[in-house]
């Protein structure tokens, strides 16, 4: 195993109140995989992966039982360990916006050989040709080296920055958004690059996205979020053959397939919550079609449904049946 995260919550102080963006959220991720966390703004996901990075705001505060990274504890290394050992060299990050992560002043090419001195000891000369080397592996050419940010389109800068996640050889990338303002086919060639680059490295990575239907695309497994939990965690087939928490079966709905051409698209009604309190109760509820006693005073555990599938939800033992019902648009109007 490579990361067990274990209970990790994030809360954040503003105006006197409290906001609790990830509560109470276990997962584990293995090696060589593609884990995507899907789930709808606000649920928690970018908050999540600041936790892992230890780059959460100075408002907030993070808790966990445990998130172990190949042994080490990660919320327990001192700062300055932490920033030497694991970020960069072992968990990489693709940030959101590729824009604003590149200097605009600054050719791109050197700056990507600059982290790479900043870090590990290696000669420029070297640097310079990994990043070539780099480059050439996330499909840019290599005349592109000595160009500035705005002379890159979306889809090169965002090229870009996963040549400099992948320039320290990291176990672990971890990708916000990856294609997210990028035109169909230019989405198209950057998962396929990442799946080339995974396929190669035998790196892990974790993607956030708030399509599903461009994680059933990349993603070996995914985690649905709501929340700030994990409302249930799945193969990628076995997610969309037997959907089994409510909103996993309101997210599939949600979204054109290839397979069901031409099927109706149903949007779950309702908003996600503002979590401004802990409560021992599912999140969902409100908005679940549904719902029953109990819902409103547990929070239900992951519990096993198949291999590697494990779900909260009272109610999944009749998961069959709810996720036929699922598809009428009458369940979720009513
Ligand atoms: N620094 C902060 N201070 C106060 N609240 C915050 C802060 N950062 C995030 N939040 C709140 O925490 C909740 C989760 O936000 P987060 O950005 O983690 O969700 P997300 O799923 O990544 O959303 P998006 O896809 O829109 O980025 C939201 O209610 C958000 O307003």
């Amino acid at each position: 195993m490579l990361l067990d995260v274990q209970n990790l919550g994030v809360t954040y102080r503003m105006d006197g109140q409290e906001i609790h963006a990830v509560n109470r959220l276990s997962f584990q991720l293995q090696e060589n995989e593609i884990f995507g966390v899907v789930g709808e703004s606000g649920c928690g996901k970018s908050s999540l992966i600041k936790a892992l990075l230890r780059l959460v705001a100075r408002n907030g505060s993070v808790v966990a039982d445990s998130v172990n990274f190949q042994g080490h504890e990660l919320l327990q290394m001192p700062m300055e360990d932490f920033r030497k050992s694991i970020l960069w060299q072992k968990i990489a990050l693709v940030p959101q916006s590729a824009m604003n992560s590149l200097n605009p002043v600054y050719k791109v090419g050197p700056q990507i050989v600059e982290a790479i001195c900043a870090h590990v000891r290696m000669s420029e000369r070297e640097a310079r040709t990994k990043v070539n080397d780099l480059f050439e592996s996330v499909g840019l050419q290599k005349d592109l080296f000595d160009s500035y940010p705005h002379q890159f389109s979306g889809g090169m800068r965002q090229r870009a920055m996963i040549a400099m996640a992948l320039a320290l050889d990291p176990q672990l990338i971890i990708m916000d958004e990856p294609t997210t303002g990028l035109d169909v086919l230019v989405q198209d060639k950057i998962l396929k690059t990442l799946r080339r680059i995974k396929n190669e490295t035998h790196c892990s990575m974790m993607i956030i996205s708030h399509d599903i239907a461009i994680m059933s695309e990349i993603a070996t497994r995914i985690g649905v979020m709501y929340g700030g939990s994990f409302v249930e965690i799945a193969p990628t087939m076995d997610l969309f053959k037997d959907p089994s928490h409510p909103y996993t079966m309101g997210l599939t709905n949600a979204f054109p397939s290839i397979r069901e051409l031409g099927k109706e698209l149903i949007s779950i009604p309702g908003s996600p919550p503002v979590m401004m309190r802990e409560e021992n109760k599912c999140w969902f509820e409100p908005r679940c079609p549904f719902s029953a006693d109990g819902c409103r005073e547990t929070f239900p555990a992951l519990t096993m449904t198949g291999t590697n599938h494990v779900v909260s939800c009272l109610r999944s033992d009749d998961r069959q049946k709810l996720a036929k019902l699922a598809k009428e648009k009458t369940t979720w109007i009513s």
